[in-house]
């Protein structure tokens, strides 16, 4: 078997496009822009291009972009005043603090003081809460870009055996979430499960977030099983010196002559995340207006 290779970024520019046309009638018929605005603090090369990207995506679906780089060494006071005056701010739906931060900052502690409504990377107690409670409150951008993608690949959920390997906060714990929202059956499991390989291989569906470079092997899948591989790390690249290049948690060789689809990296789970924060942006400004919530952009 040879796997169906799935297009993140051609599903990505498409949920852009729903937000655009959202975001277009919003302005025509309510006279409301969605804004939304990234903190970045210090200057990490790699969240520096991820805040450029989101700036460049939020201008171009129609929304307002509000960028704020404070300095390395900004005090947590300072921090939070600046997301205090974001919050009061109606102009502004959805804030969001890039991640790593230094390490004198604590990054639940900085979620904590983003107001839940514009919390649009869903990672607040709050938020989880109601994800984990079935209500309606902001999803994680990464693991509702995965479920997208899984409904436009499988189709209903409903009774397949699902396996996250991970159990993040940021991932692993709301993609369980939302596969049991979606009527799957849903184990999680980590590097410290007992017979990794037995129980990734009951999956139909098998999201691979672990944090290990190929770590999931071809032998651990079950022949036509759809594999999400959330994983992104940076390696020299083989042939070409002095340069790198993206691999995931999944050994995508061996791996797409056993599944039946699965996500590359890059230009699989990735670009889903940038698109489902736009969504959830435009999510957000509906609520705070009591405008109806746009359809499938949601969990
Ligand atoms: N506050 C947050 N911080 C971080 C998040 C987040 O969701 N919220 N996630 C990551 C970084 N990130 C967005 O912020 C992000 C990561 C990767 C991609 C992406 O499109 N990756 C491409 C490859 C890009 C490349 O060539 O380097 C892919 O996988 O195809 C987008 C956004 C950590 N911080």
């Amino acid at each position: 078997m040879v796997a169906q290779i799935i297009d993140g970024k051609a599903f990505a520019a498409k949920v852009r496009g729903q937000v655009a046309q959202h975001v277009s009638a919003l302005k025509a018929q309510h006279n409301q822009t969605p804004g939304l605005a990234v903190v970045l603090v210090g200057e990490d090369p790699a969240s520096e291009v991820y805040v450029a990207a989101k700036h460049k995506a939020t201008v171009e679906t129609g929304m307002t972009s509000f960028e704020h780089k404070l300095p390395a060494d900004v005090s947590e006071a300072d921090l939070f005043a600046l997301i205090d005056q974001l919050n009061a701010d109606p102009d502004v739906h959805g804030i969001l603090c890039q991640f790593p931060v230094p390490e004198h900052l604590s990054e639940r502690r900085v979620v904590a003081r983003i107001d839940p409504a514009k919390d649009v990377d869903g990672l607040s107690v709050v938020n989880a809460g109601l994800l984990a409670s079935g209500e309606a409150g902001l999803v994680p951008c990464t693991p509702l870009g995965c479920l997208m993608l899984l409904r436009d690949q499988v189709g209903d959920l409903t009774g397949k055996d699902a396996v996250v390997v991970g159990r993040s906060n940021l991932f692993g714990k709301p993609m369980a979430q939302l596969l049991l929202r979606d009527n799957c059956t849903v184990t999680v499991a980590h590097s410290r499960s007992n017979d990794l390989p037995g129980i990734c291989k009951r999956a139909d569906i098998l999201v691979a977030a672990v944090g290990r470079a190929q770590m999931v092997q071809g032998d651990w899948i079950k022949p036509g099983a759809t594999v999400i591989d959330v994983g992104i790390t940076r390696v020299p690249h083989p042939e070409k010196p002095g340069k790198s290049r993206l691999i995931g948690d999944v050994d995508f060789g061996p791996a797409s002559e056993v599944a039946g689809a699965i996500t590359p990296v890059p230009g699989g789970v990735g670009p889903m995340t940038i698109a489902c924060l736009l969504a959830n942006t435009l999510t957000a400004a509906c609520r705070a207006h009591g405008l109806a919530e746009p359809q499938g952009l949601t969990a």
